[in-house]
């Protein structure tokens, strides 16, 4: 912590952000998770494309929206193992909110999709660093069955919508340290008119 501030600097507060799925409620209210959605739209967005959608699941359609889950999931593997579905369902109808995390790509952009696709990403972290600030917590997921038709449709996603993931949020259950980070210095390095070494790369 900065020995000029007495209370936590926001970088500080950025340095301190760690994921955690141990999650219980409260999730935010309505207000308050807008305002932590809006922290998303703050991402840089090169040809103001606005990539983002966030669509949020909580309270009773928790369930309803597991079930779908299960259902992509069977589609896209029926052999999938009971354990694998048991432990979906209930991390889908439990968290206290899940948001379904939307690239709305637009292909005929001359802004390449890799660039939307980053934008998407940058506003899920700002999302992450919004739930770490007001006191929640959140877990990235992914969503490899999210490619099915079936699931496509019940979310409404069209042609060009794909997912990033979910995020579970909630509030964590105790406070989160999180791993250990690596050391900065072997993560950067000045150019100096010589092709840079990283220690990480070592
Ligand atoms: C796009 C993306 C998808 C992820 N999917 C999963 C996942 O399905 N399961 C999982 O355990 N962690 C997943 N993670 C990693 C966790 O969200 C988290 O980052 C990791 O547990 C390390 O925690 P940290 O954020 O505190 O470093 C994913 C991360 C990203 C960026």
């Amino acid at each position: 912590m900065s020995s000029a501030h007495a209370s936590p600097s926001a970088l500080d507060v950025l340095l301190s952000r760690a994921s955690t799925d141990h999650l219980s409620a409260p999730a935010p209210d309505k207000a308050q998770i807008a305002r932590i959605l809006s922290a998303g739209l703050r991402a840089p967005d090169h040809g103001k494309i606005r990539p983002w959608r966030y669509i949020v699941i909580k309270g009773k359609h928790r369930a309803e929206f597991a079930e779908q889950v299960i259902k992509a999931m069977i589609s896209a593997d029926p052999k999938v193992p009971e354990k694998k579905i048991a432990k979906r369902r209930q991390r889908f109808s439990e968290m206290p909110m899940t948001i379904a995390l939307v690239m709305a790509l637009d292909p005929e952009s001359k802004i390449p999709l890799q660039e939307q696709e980053l934008s998407v990403g940058a506003g899920v972290m700002n999302v992450l660093n919004a739930l770490h600030m007001e006191g929640f917590g959140g877990f990235w997921v992914s969503s490899d069955f999210a490619g099915q038709p079936c699931f496509r449709e019940a979310l409404g996603l069209s042609d060009s919508q794909r997912l990033a993931g979910f995020l579970f949020v909630g509030t964590p259950d105790k406070p989160v340290h999180g791993s250990k980070r690596p050391d900065i210095e072997d993560y950067m390095g000045f150019y100096k008119g010589e092709p840079v070494k990283f220690g990480a790369d070592q």
